[in-house]
């Protein structure tokens, strides 16, 4: 019997292929006493042999298909099961304790964790923790006699099962393997979300329990546009759905055609089509889906993928590489927007109550200036290399992007006074995705050479509803006549300061959002690359002086987002 599952639509497409569960096993035990310490401390070693073997295996595959970097991680995990110490320790415990393997092997983890948590003055230590923890539980699944899942090891197509997928945990994920997936949490603009769009990848979050319901190894169909996951098709529901793979599959061949064109309205005005990326690797992608520019390089992604934090020339190759594939067109690098979902394991942060409301972004950088200023050089070092701009995440008030600029101008006489090649002109400009800044938006159009509206953070900000969280979803409402009114006022704020207004939220690539924003004036839209085609097409179809007439009666007559989305679809639609 096919069984549905409904989700939010995260990515599009469509996906058919046999679950793989990413869940954690149960790895609870009890505390026994032991008359044959012999044979525990055999079985002990059997577990530790079994997990060294499994690192092994996985090590020798994420190095062919994840890379050497990422493999690192388990030469680490290795290290420690051939350290006498920590298993020696455990050893000893059986033997002094007579007490079972699991015991003593999780009072051991316990100590070894806290020491190395302790040491707040060595990142590189404290990260060790975590380590130790994963090996821990490696041993605790050999000992216990349960598989854990080791998505490294995924060799055949799958679509993945998740209660939730970290940015760390989707970046691992083997692209060739993984045609789609479906998790319990999130929401349109968890980065979990984000990462399928740019790993084109179709997607369905915030099911709540898709982990509960979907078995290992069952035939799923993954659709990415509507957010419907089906779970055992019968063959009429495969050739239903092949069919729509193909239909999506021929749209996209007829967006194709545009992807060297200009992104021109019906009326023949120009604006910017630019993608959003991770990496420089994703430069290919953007440039393969016909981006003008990058609006937003999501520059904590280098932070994520490194085992410390990123030096200066590291960095700064990284920079250079995406300027240098955009051959002169625009890259607006992001600085570092560490906290709330994103973490990094050699930099931790305080526990926090509300990490959304937190220490995050440019609350950072401000207050670790060091790695704030490496950031900078590298940037300005890049500079040289195509056309470069910047801009500070969640900047609230004035005085924060007043202190990151001087910052930045500090770090720029610096070089140029060292002698050091900087390009004349970098455009410094903010992430505008509190509503505090939006609202004073005149008063930072003084300073900032460009906005660049987040809508993730701003709707989840102005709704007080947390934007990875499926219980408040619905809040979610980029079209909310309360959301067009802070987007107007930044657009209107940046021209009547003769700046440029763009948009790198998820939002700008929304086919219900764009002829709105085209009505407020916006210039650039930034968005996962695969959606800029079908924006370029949506545009190409589009009167700018229907849509401001559009949006007027949005922004003044509309009293929800269900109202402003009848509006526009009575009018594009029509
Ligand atoms: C683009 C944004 O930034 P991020 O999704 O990385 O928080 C946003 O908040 O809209
Ligand atoms: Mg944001």
């Amino acid at each position: 019997m096919t069984e549905m599952l409904k989700g939010i639509a995260a990515s599009d497409g469509i996906a058919r292929a046999k679950a793989y569960l990413l869940v954690q096993p149960d790895l609870s035990f009890s505390k026994k006493s032991i008359d044959d310490v012999d044979s525990e401390v055999a079985r002990l070693q059997a577990a530790v042999t079994a997990s060294t073997q499994e690192l092994q295996k996985i090590r020798d595959i994420a190095a062919k298909s994840l890379g050497e970097e990422e493999a690192q991680v388990f030469d680490a995990h290795m290290m420690i099961l051939a350290d006498p110490e920590f298993v020696g320790a455990v050893e000893t415990g059986i033997k002094n304790d007579k007490t079972n393997a699991e015991q003593v092997l999780h009072n051991v983890s316990t100590q070894f964790v806290e020491m190395f948590e302790a040491m707040t003055d060595n990142p590189y230590m404290q990260e060790r923790a975590a380590d130790i923890r994963d090996v821990t539980k490696r041993v605790m699944s050999h000992l216990l006699g349960v598989t854990l899942p080791n998505p490294a090891l995924i060799d055949e197509e799958v679509v993945i099962i998740a209660h939730d997928l970290t940015p760390s945990d989707t970046a691992q994920l083997n692209r060739k393997y993984v045609k789609g997936f479906i998790t319990d949490l999130g929401g349109r603009t968890s980065h979990s979300a984000i990462m399928a769009r740019s790993l084109e990848i179709p997607a369905i979050v915030g099911t709540e329990k898709a982990t509960e319901t979907v078995n290992e190894n069952q035939m799923v169909i993954v659709d990415g546009n509507t957010g419907d996951a089906l779970l055992d098709p019968s063959a009429d529901d495969i050739a239903k759905y092949d069919q729509e793979a193909k239909d999506f599959a021929a749209q996209k061949a007829e967006w194709e055609k545009l992807k060297n064109e200009q992104t021109v309205t019906k009326d023949g005005k120009n604006y910017v089509t630019a993608a959003n990326i991770g990496t420089p690797d994703d430069v290919v992608g953007a440039t393969d889906n016909g981006a003008e520019a990058v609006g937003l390089f999501r520059s904590e992604f280098l932070y994520m993928d490194s085992a410390e934090l990123p030096t200066e020339d590291e960095q700064f190759e990284a920079y250079k590489k995406a300027l240098e594939g955009m051959n002169g067109k625009q890259v607006v690098v992001r600085t570092m927007d560490i906290g709330g979902d994103k973490h990094l394991s050699y930099l931790p942060l305080p526990e926090e109550m509300n990490p959304f409301l937190g220490y995050r972004a440019i609350r950072i950088s401000l207050d670790r200036q060091d790695i704030f200023r490496t950031q900078l050089r590298a940037l300005l070092r890049a500079s040289n290399y195509g056309n470069l701009a910047i801009m500070f995440p969640m900047i609230a008030t004035v005085n924060e992007f007043k202190q990151a600029r001087a910052v930045y101008d500090e770090e720029r006489a610096k070089l140029v006074q060292a002698g050091v090649a900087v390009a004349d002109k970098i455009e410094i400009g903010m992430m505008m995705e509190i509503p505090a800044a939006a609202i004073i938006a005149d008063k930072l159009a003084k300073y900032a050479d460009f906005f660049s509206i987040g809508t993730n953070d701003l709707i989840q900000y102005s709704m007080a509803a947390d934007r990875g969280n499926e219980h408040v979803s619905y809040l979610y409402q980029p079209y909310n006549p309360s959301i067009l009114r802070l987007i107007k006022r930044t657009i209107d704020a940046a021209h009547a300061e003769g700046k440029w207004a763009g948009m790198c939220g998820e939002a700008a690539g929304d086919t219900i959002m764009v002829p709105l924003l085209l009505g407020m004036g916006l210039d650039e839209y930034s968005m996962s690359a695969t959606s800029i085609l079908k924006v370029r097409s949506l545009m190409s179809k589009l009167d700018t002086k229907d849509m401001k007439k559009l949006a007027d009666k949005a922004l003044n007559d509309a009293e929800t987002n269900d109202d402003v989305i009848a509006l526009v679809k009575a009018v594009t639609q029509a």
